[in-house]
């Protein structure tokens, strides 16, 4: 592929002068660019690790993992080429791209549900009533499969996450071989095939020594990024090979110049199809995640959505694109509160007030995928339309964008340096929104002290809480249960009130 010769160093240079991010910021030459190693750096999460969202102060204890403790060395390689020779070993450099997964067919769909509700990261129960995250994953997955399955039947019978990262990852390798660093790059999904473990095994047949890890959401979440790189973390734990190999992870890399630009170039393109593209309201849409996970998590997911799409805007100002916009988030699952506004009602609101183009830009993701699909492309078009919009456009995903791609192998090679070294200076970890240091203490500071969350969907809602474990939560729990199996037996109940299960 032509990979677009945006170097490093050029990539690295940016400034976004004009940008007031909400949260302050200072950008440094590596600004476009945090990584952060597994099991070297403490840099320190906030005080509680509940509300210190922008500033968590480092500090200096180192917090191994593993069975070993090993001692830190500082191996500062050059990025010049991925075959380092340190000493007499040849280094052999891997790329593991972390994503969602999706099921490929319809009878995937309902194990591919079971991993994602039996995630603690996406359903986090309390200690107590943790022995139920797979019964509930099983009792959950089984009930939504029929609204999924017509979703993904109407997307053609599958996901096409498994294809469309495979491409990137291909012409992530390609161009990163272009601009000879040359790696080989692993898909590892969290939730179905090619699943994390298995992208693991591969790295320790292939013999890899470093190892830099990058996630393929553009802004962390603790149910996205986080997730995945919890899942790493006890696999590297646990593994003595693992625990030996030098490895960096990048955590978010929304504020890169690559990406930003890519988004600006397809946000032009396709207003450029609008008869009056001066005219065109640009409505972002993110998926959401439940209000609390930001709130009471500290997930920094919400701030780092909105500086992203600030970013985009100030691209697109300086190329006198001054057109409205506005932020929502889809794809809300259950009754809890997830992130405002959500997408159906800003596009309602939007049609109220008069607004006659909009051109929806999906910002979460960088594939195409059943909520670009079906969601935006059916549900949301549909809606927009009948809310009094006439003219509806839709920016595509990523993708294999060349300059998008670039960017990322940019990202990986800027990263090398850091790879198995002290990665980031304090003065760095300090000014992102996630701070940088091992896994460990990347997920302490936004989830130290992995507290319940109101879970996405329903039942624990009502009988997971606080009181009800205060009061005899396993009494509260049975009668859950009880409510679920007449739920299930009789297709009537709370859920299917609330329309968490599809009324048959
Ligand atoms: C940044 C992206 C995503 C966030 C944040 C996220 C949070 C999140 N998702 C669910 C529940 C479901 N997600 C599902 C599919 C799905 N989710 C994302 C991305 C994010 N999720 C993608 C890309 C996909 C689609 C993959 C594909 O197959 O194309 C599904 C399954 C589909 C469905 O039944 O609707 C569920 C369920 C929760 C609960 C959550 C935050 C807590
Ligand atoms: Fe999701």
């Amino acid at each position: 592929m032509n990979c677009p010769a945006m170097s490093a160093s050029a990539s690295s240079s940016c400034s976004y002068s004009t940008f007031r991010p909400r949260h302050p910021r200072v950008l440094l030459p590596h600004d476009s660019q945090r990584s952060v190693q597994f099991s070297r750096l403490h840099s320190e999460a906030a005080s509680d690790g509940w509300g210190e969202k922008t500033q968590p102060q480092p500090q200096p204890p180192l917090r191994l993992l593993g069975k070993q403790s090993l001692p830190l060395r500082a191996v500062v390689t050059t990025s010049s080429s991925s075959n380092i020779s340190t000493s007499d070993e040849i280094e052999k450099v891997g790329v593991l791209l972390l994503n969602l997964g999706g099921p490929e067919t319809l009878d995937d769909v309902q194990p591919f549900l079971f991993n994602l509700f039996a995630d603690p990261d996406i359903i986090r129960l309390p200690p107590l009533f943790q022995f139920l995250q797979k019964p509930l994953a099983q009792f959950i997955s089984v009930a939504r499969a029929p609204k999924s399955k017509e979703g993904y039947a109407s997307i053609g019978g599958g996901s096409p996450l498994r294809r469309i990262t495979d491409s990137q990852a291909e012409e992530l390798s390609k161009c990163l071989s272009e601009k000879n660093v040359p790696a080989k790059v692993y898909v590892g999904m969290r939730y179905w095939h090619p699943f994390t473990e298995e992208a693991i095994e591969q790295i320790k047949t292939d013999g890899i020594t470093k190892l830099v890890v990058l996630p393929l959401y553009p802004q962390f979440s603790i149910s996205t990024s986080g997730s995945s790189l919890r899942l790493l973390e006890k696999i590297f734990r646990e593994d003595e090979y693992l625990v030996n190999m030098q490895h960096t992870v990048i955590p978010s890399w929304y504020q890169r110049e690559g990406y930003i630009t890519a988004m600006a170039n397809l946000i032009q393109n396709e207003l450029g199809k609008f008869d009056s593209p001066s005219q065109v309201v640009i409505f972002f849409s993110a998926h959401g995640v439940p209000l609390a996970y930001v709130e009471e998590a500290g997930d920094p997911y919400k701030a780092e959505m909105e500086e992203c799409v600030d970013l985009i805007m100030e691209e697109l100002d300086k190329r006198n694109i001054t057109n409205a916009y506005t932020l929502a988030y889809q794809s809300r699952v259950g009754p809890v509160e997830w992130l405002k506004p959500y997408t159906e009602e800003a596009i309602t609101e939007l049609g109220k007030k008069g607004v006659e183009n909009l051109l929806a830009v999906p910002i979460s993701f960088v594939s195409e995928h059943i909520e670009t699909l079906e969601e935006i492309d059916v549900e949301y078009k549909e809606l927009a339309l009948s809310s009094g919009i006439k003219n509806w456009g839709r920016v595509p995903a990523l993708g294999t964008e060349p300059l998008f791609i670039s960017d990322l192998a940019d990202a990986v090679v800027e990263s090398l340096p850091y790879v198995g070294a002290m990665a980031v200076s304090n003065l760095e970890a300090r000014q992102s929104l996630v701070p940088l240091g091992s896994v460990e203490e990347l997920l302490a500071t936004y989830d130290s002290q992995r507290r319940e969350l109101p879970a996405p969907v329903t039942m624990w809602e009502w009988g997971f809480t606080r009181s009800a474990e205060t009061w005899n939560g396993r009494a509260a729990m049975l009668a859950v249960l009880a409510l679920l199996v007449l739920e299930v037996t009789t297709g009537k109940g709370f859920l299917h009130q609330w329309g968490i299960l599809p009324s048959s």
